[in-house]
């Protein structure tokens, strides 16, 4: 049931505020207070705290947008967006704190020069979201920015309006507003946003706006961070376990009625094992709906009349044929889960892509064959499921590439909030999540420090230059291959010394330890022998 509270009617930022709302964001960054770590902290403390005080807000919200139930608001958007920021509380000093370089990277002869990595806020973030986990994808990008230091301007998706409504409320009433502000609107809102000027943009969407994002961008050089949709597909091989294989899809589509960048939009399933397949999907079926999918409290519905044709489009334009569901009711946005076999490339249910209930189930006669229609279908997906064997599996994941993948499972790679989640090509550039999403608004910015009386050591980079220094210099510093022309390694003195000094072992911690134990061998041998 849908919490009772009031949600103000959506209302657009006026256009006319956005410059200003941007040069204050901005301004705030150059007042250098988000550069505290303490202010940071404060910040996302603030924000753990106003998700869960707007708790019923945000599932009320996402009950009107998405009919999104609250079993699924709370796991997915709201205690995912609490965890992330508990995540990046409890490690923000330790991945904020400088990174000392020594050996191998800075040479031996440079470590009075004290390289570190300073990590330091890029400036002015802004953050663009879908409409399908309409919290979530809004909120963790900006726990990313609040933990590097960044001011942010965050822009949710009108498509789901309630939602947009209450982030404006809790992000501006309980964080820095100086700092932080939420403009909402749709294509004239964002198009005005991308007149300003950014230090990073964080965009989640479709392909089609993500390159117009990315465009726009380039224009000034703007970073950006894309994560985008994809035509993700799952092998089934004949070795797979077609039952839990069929279970584990169906969650993958029914989780918030598969609007999911990341869940499967078509089956490649070896041919002999389709019978039996549709058998097992039908069980889950009946197993996760025992009173219908419709009548199920649990199924989110489709988020507006647009995306409702969009994907009524897809099931009326297919020469496959329905072997699960095919049910649809405009007036409740109700699509029933549905799987449909089909036998070629182009039909309207591979080409596009589902993010919905909806998805192909494509016979295929061997794993070779599965891989090339894959490849052909969308060679960068945003992810890829394979259930087979561990060779099989590990077949798939050699010779295809995806933003992420679950072997045996839907998507379990995209299920944590704290793992590291990201496209690949045209899915998407860049990553987020826990670390990743700190990582993201943060610039490794190289630092070194030559002491002053450190010049006569360097006086070899001077001119008049002496070729005397340098080759001495070389002599002393100048590094050897240890392969020939053509690649091979060659085993010279220095291979067989070193494998002698180091007892086999191959870095010094492990020659190291050889060595202890070889030297207290010995004492122990030497030490019985006396008694
Ligand atoms: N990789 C990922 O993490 C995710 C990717 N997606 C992808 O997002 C898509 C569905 O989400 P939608 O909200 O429909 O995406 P969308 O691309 O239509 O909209 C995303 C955002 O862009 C804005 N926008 C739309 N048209 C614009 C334009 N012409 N110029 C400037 N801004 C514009 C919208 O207001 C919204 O805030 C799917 O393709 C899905 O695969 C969705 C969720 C997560
Ligand atoms: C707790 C104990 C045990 C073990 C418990 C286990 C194994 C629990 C397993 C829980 C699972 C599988 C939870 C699954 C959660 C799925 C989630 C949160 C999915 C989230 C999906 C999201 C956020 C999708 C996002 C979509 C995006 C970004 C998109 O569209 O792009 C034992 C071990 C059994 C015993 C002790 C207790």
């Amino acid at each position: 049931m849908a919490p009772n509270v009031t949600i103000p009617e959506f209302q657009a930022t006026q256009l006319d505020v956005i410059p200003a709302i941007a040069s204050n964001a901005r301004g705030t960054f150059r007042t250098h207070k988000t550069k505290s770590l303490k202010w940071r902290l404060v910040q996302l403390r603030k924000l753990y705290w106003a998700v869960e005080d707007y708790k019923n807000e945000l599932v009320a919200a996402l009950q009107k947008d998405l009919h999104k139930s609250e079993f699924e608001s709370l796991l997915s958007e709201v205690d995912w967006v609490k965890n992330d920021c508990l995540f990046a509380i409890a490690h923000l000093e330790t991945w904020a704190k400088d990174e000392k370089l020594g050996a191998p990277v800075v040479p031996a002869t440079f470590s009075l020069m004290k390289f570190r990595i300073r990590k330091e806020p890029l400036g002015t973030a802004l953050i663009i979201g879908p409409y399908n986990y309409p919290v979530q994808l809004v909120l963790v990008p900006l726990i990313g920015a609040i933990s590097a230091g960044c001011t942010a301007v965050v822009k949710p998706s009108e498509l789901a309006p309630s939602c947009a409504m209450v982030l404006k409320e809790l992000v501006e009433k309980r964080l820095d507003a100086n700092a932080y502000v939420v403009v909402n609107g749709g294509v004239p809102e964002t198009t005005a946003l991308m007149e300003e000027k950014w230090d990073k943009i964080f965009f989640t969407g479709s392909a089609q706006v993500g390159s117009i994002i990315a465009r726009k961008a380039a224009e000034t050089l703007t970073p950006v961070c894309l994560e985008l949709g994809g035509k993700n597909p799952a092998f089934i091989t004949k070795n797979a376990n077609l039952k839990i294989a069929a279970r584990r899809l169906m969650w993958g589509k029914t989780f918030n009625s598969g609007q999911v960048c990341m869940s499967q939009n078509y089956i490649l399933i070896d041919r002999d094992s389709v019978p039996a397949f549709i058998e097992y999907l039908k069980e889950a079926y009946a197993e996760m709906f025992p009173n219908g999918a419709k009548a199920s409290p649990d199924l989110a519905r489709i988020v507006n009349p647009r995306h409702f044709a969009r994907i009524k489009k897809m099931l009326d334009e297919t020469k496959g044929k329905i072997v699960m569901g095919g049910q649809m009711d405009e007036s409740e946005l109700y699509i029933e889960p549905t799987a449909v076999l089909v036998s070629s490339t182009d039909d309207s249910m591979m080409r596009e892509e589902s993010f919905g209930p909806i998805f192909a189930i494509y016979p295929v006669h061997s794993l070779d064959q599965a891989l090339n229609v894959a490849n052909s279908v969308h060679r960068t997906p945003l992810a890829l499921f394979s259930f087979g064997s561990k060779a099989e599996n590990q077949r798939v994941l050699n010779e295809m590439t995806s933003g992420g993948a679950t072997l045996n499972d839907a998507y379990f790679h995209g299920s944590v909030n704290t793992v590291p989640f990201g496209g690949v090509g045209d899915s998407g550039w860049g990553v987020s999540r826990g670390k990743a999403s700190f990582d993201c608004f943060t610039h490794a910015r190289t630092i070194a420090e030559t002491p002053t009386w450190a010049d006569a050591l360097l006086r070899v980079r001077y001119m008049p230059y002496d070729w005397g220094r340098l080759k001495l210099m070389r002599r002393l510093t100048g590094q050897k291959p240890d392969f020939d022309r053509n690649g091979a390694v060659v085993k010279g003195f220095g291979y067989w010394a070193s494998l002698f000094l180091g007892l086999g072992a191959k870095g010094v911690k492990g020659a190291f330890l050889r060595w202890l134990v070889v030297l207290a061998s010995g004492y122990l041998w030497v030490e019985k022998r006396k008694v």
